[in-house]
């Protein structure tokens, strides 16, 4: 049967990022026989413009009868005005908590070719590969109560609850481990153990489910530490767990040691593998509609998706190689770009990666007629 793919182009840069991603994506279908439909559906902005609220019913029901989600962004400054319950930002953040996206893959990978474009020295970051496992769907973003209120002096008082029950630590503890044991075992949960009695739980719980993983070395860090080393030596890290808010700004980080926030895709799994894939960045709105913004964050989030979703690791190399092949023909869109290069748009970039993945099949079928050949 065919498998459904619901499109949510967002606002700003995101219909221009999610247009390049679908390129590629249909390529691969038709290529690869993926049998994947796609439907589109309105999110954020654009859906409150359309129907007075950032996540209408009929956008969770075509996701909650997807099998994967393609997420471009959401915001901007026409909706900062509204109030908080109906911001683009709120519409997010419910398609996470209904679809039950609790674990967060967010992998900050440094493509060779972009050494240069990193902020830290090649020495500190050539090679990186991390992963940051961020929890999703629970923390300071959803704890009750939350508001600004009116004191009896007269003054305002804004408050949000930061909270996490044993369970919500425990099941993302669980992914972050099995994260480690697919790669080099060694996982750093980032709390603020020291002052926040919730995050105290959080460091006891992980510490308790890492006796279920004993070949996993499982190690504590402060958050205020973990974003200093980060910058410092960030390839002292293989995969990092942690809550909502502190993974949101540790990953901003490491995506500038990748050379741009436009490299870091992102997965976010329910507990049966269903996902959304999105880009880490947002709507960009200083560059929305010129055409320049990097795709290859929301490309990169399709391979996740084909991989993590679908079981179709061949289709998701294919992407990954195909943007290498990209970087490698010297094409950069304006982020990413430095002296010798050659400046591209997005739908250029988009191109370039789908005329390697053309190659890639001319390859194939010229290796298969070859390899027919030998055998008459
Ligand atoms: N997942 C999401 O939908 C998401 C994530 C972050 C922010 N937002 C929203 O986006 C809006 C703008 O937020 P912000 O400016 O703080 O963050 P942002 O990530 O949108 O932009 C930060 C900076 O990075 C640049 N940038 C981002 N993506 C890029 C890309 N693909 N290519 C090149 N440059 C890129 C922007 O031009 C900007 O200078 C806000 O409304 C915010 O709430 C949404
Ligand atoms: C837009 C906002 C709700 C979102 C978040 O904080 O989770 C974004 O910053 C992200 O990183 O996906
Ligand atoms: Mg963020």
């Amino acid at each position: 049967m065919a498998k459904k793919i619901a499109v949510l182009p967002g606002d700003g840069i995101g219909p221009e990022i999610v247009a390049e991603a679908l390129k590629i994506l249909s390529f691969l279908n038709t290529d690869m026989n993926l049998d994947l439909v796609f439907e589109n559906a309105l999110i954020g902005g654009a859906a409150y413009d359309a129907f007075g609220t950032p996540l209408p019913q009929i956008t969770l029901n075509l996701c909650k009868n997807a099998d994967a989600v393609l997420l471009g962004a959401v915001g901007g400054p026409k909706w900062e005005p509204l109030p908080h319950a109906v911001r683009p930002e709120r519409g997010l953040l419910s398609i996470r908590s209904e679809l039950n996206l609790f674990s967060n893959l967010r992998p900050a990978i440094l493509c060779p070719q972009l050494v240069d474009a990193s902020t830290l020295k090649p020495e500190v970051v050539s090679g990186l590969d991390i992963m940051i496992v961020r929890e999703l769907t629970g923390g300071i973003y959803f704890g009750q109560p939350r508001g600004i209120r009116l004191l009896e002096n007269g003054e305002q008082q804004g408050y949000n609850t930061l909270v996490y029950s044993e369970s919500e630590i425990r099941r993302i503890a669980h992914s972050a481990f099995k994260t480690a044991q697919k790669r080099h075992k060694k996982l750093c949960s980032v709390d603020k153990a020291n002052v926040l009695e919730v995050t105290e739980l959080w460091r006891n719980v992980m510490t308790e489910v890492g006796k279920d993983y004993p070949d996993v070395q499982l190690t504590h860090m402060y958050v205020d530490n973990a974003a200093m080393q980060l910058v410092r030596a960030p390839k002292q890290f293989d995969v990092i767990v942690t809550t909502n808010m502190f993974g949101d700004i540790l990953s901003d980080i490491a995506a500038m040691l990748t050379g741009s926030i436009g490299m870091l895709p992102s997965a976010s799994l329910d507990a049966s593998g269903k996902g959304m894939y999105e880009p880490i960045h947002g709507s960009a709105p200083d560059i929305a509609g010129k055409g320049i913004a990097n795709p290859l964050a929301t490309i990169l989030s399709v391979a996740m998706m084909l991989r993590y979703t679908f079981n179709q690791p061949a289709a998701a190399d294919r992407i990954e190689q195909a943007v290498n092949a990209a970087l490698d023909a010297q094409v950069r869109t304006a982020d990413i770009h430095s002296e010798g290069m050659v400046k591209v748009s997005t739908s250029e970039m988009g191109d370039t990666v789908l005329d390697a993945l053309r190659r890639q099949s001319r390859q194939t079928s010229l290796q298969m007629h070859d390899s027919q050949s030998v055998g008459v």
